[in-house]
């Protein structure tokens, strides 16, 4: 198959090499000219996942109507900012029934749209598809057994998706929920973040189990009002990539999150991660969401004043410590 990979970080090359291993001929755009050429040169991203030899069938490019025409799959794995904006400048592009998988995790900071909902704003009519689940590049680079869910509403297309990423240590599963699928990924990016802020202030264990717990129970409550269902948040995507992320020292987020934690403002911690870390940019998204619909959502509130507002880790720590007393099934998965 033809394939467009959009988007050349950590988790765009190790998807890359995924595809061509698979003996597809793969195109990956970069944003900056210079990132193109030195993996063109190099065939290795020294600075997001250096070990990743990337295959001779892989070619490089930075102009996008060179890596999208002619694609039958785009997949779509920029950081969450880029996405509307690099799906608007694609359209002209896209092949009339080309699939687009969108694999970046986060929302639109215009509209709070999922990924999948902006592309399909700026490109009516294409099929657009998510794939998500506990991924971390560094990992799947190494071949080292994973899983993922392909969404669509479209079932054929998931199936085909299914067959196009699955490998012996690449098992990826279908779902029609889309949106679920989606929020799992973008929300516990916010809940890792915490995980992390957690560990930095050496809070232990238990305090870790109840923010991932918690916290999970917020991510479903916002999920469900806004029409996912509840089921999936067990699933790869929701329990699966909060699990992962908020205990693997791969994770940005909770790296950033234990800098934090030890008294790093988020701008520091994200330069020294020098990655995406997208539960900065979906704390402030998920908050917005969470104050529109009326939700209680305390942890991502809390995780909003640290990153936002000057407030304190420690601070924020009583606040969710010294709330109202509850009863734990009248806050369950359940939206208000
Ligand atoms: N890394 C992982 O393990 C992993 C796994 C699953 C999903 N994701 C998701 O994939 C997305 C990309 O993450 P990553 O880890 O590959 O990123 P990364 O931090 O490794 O790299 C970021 C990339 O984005 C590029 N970039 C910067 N500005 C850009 C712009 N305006 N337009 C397009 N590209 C731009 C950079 O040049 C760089 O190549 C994120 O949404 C992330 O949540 C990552
Ligand atoms: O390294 P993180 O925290 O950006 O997480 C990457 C993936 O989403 C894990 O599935």
């Amino acid at each position: 198959m033809k394939i467009a990979v959009i988007g050349s970080g950590s988790w765009g090359c190790a998807i890359s090499a995924v595809l061509a291993n698979k003996g597809n001929d793969v195109c990956l755009w970069s944003y900056f000219q210079e990132e193109s050429d030195a993996l063109k040169t190099n065939r290795e991203n020294k600075k997001n996942l250096p070990g990743l030899i990337l295959p001779d069938n892989i070619t490089f490019t930075s102009d996008l109507e060179a890596a999208v025409r002619g694609r039958s799959v785009i997949v779509m794995v920029t950081p969450s900012a880029a996405v509307g904006d690099t799906a608007r400048k694609m359209r002209p592009y896209v092949e009339s029934g080309a699939a687009i998988v969108c694999a970046s995790k986060g929302f639109d900071s215009e509209t709070q749209k999922t990924l999948t909902q902006t592309i399909e704003d700026h490109i009516p009519n294409a099929l657009v598809a998510a794939l998500s689940g506990p991924s971390h590049a560094e990992e799947v680079a190494k071949q080292k057994p994973t899983t993922l869910v392909a969404a669509s509403r479209n079932l054929t297309a998931a199936k085909m998706l299914q067959d196009l990423f699955m490998t012996d240590y690449l098992r990826v599963y279908t779902s029609s929920d889309v949106l679920g699928v989606e929020l799992g990924g973008a929300l516990k990016n916010v809940i890792a973040l915490c995980a992390g802020i957690s560990d930095g202030l050496g809070l232990g264990d238990n305090a870790k189990a109840a923010l991932m717990t918690r916290g999970m129970t917020e991510i479903a409550r916002l999920g469900t009002a806004l029409g996912a269902s509840l089921s999936t948040f067990s699933g790869l995507s929701g329990m699966g990539d909060l699990i992962v992320t908020c205990t693997s020292m791969h994770s940005r987020n909770r790296r950033a999150g234990i800098l934090i934690g030890q008294g790093k403002s988020a701008k520091e911690a994200m330069e020294e991660v020098n990655m995406v870390v997208e539960g900065v940019y979906a704390a402030k998204e998920a908050f917005k969401l969470s104050k529109r619909l009326g939700i209680e959502m305390p942890i991502t509130e809390q995780a909003y004043r640290v990153l936002f507002e000057g407030a304190s880790p420690k601070e924020a720590v009583e606040e969710l410590m010294t709330r109202d007393k509850k009863h734990e099934s009248d806050n369950g998965f359940v939206s208000k």
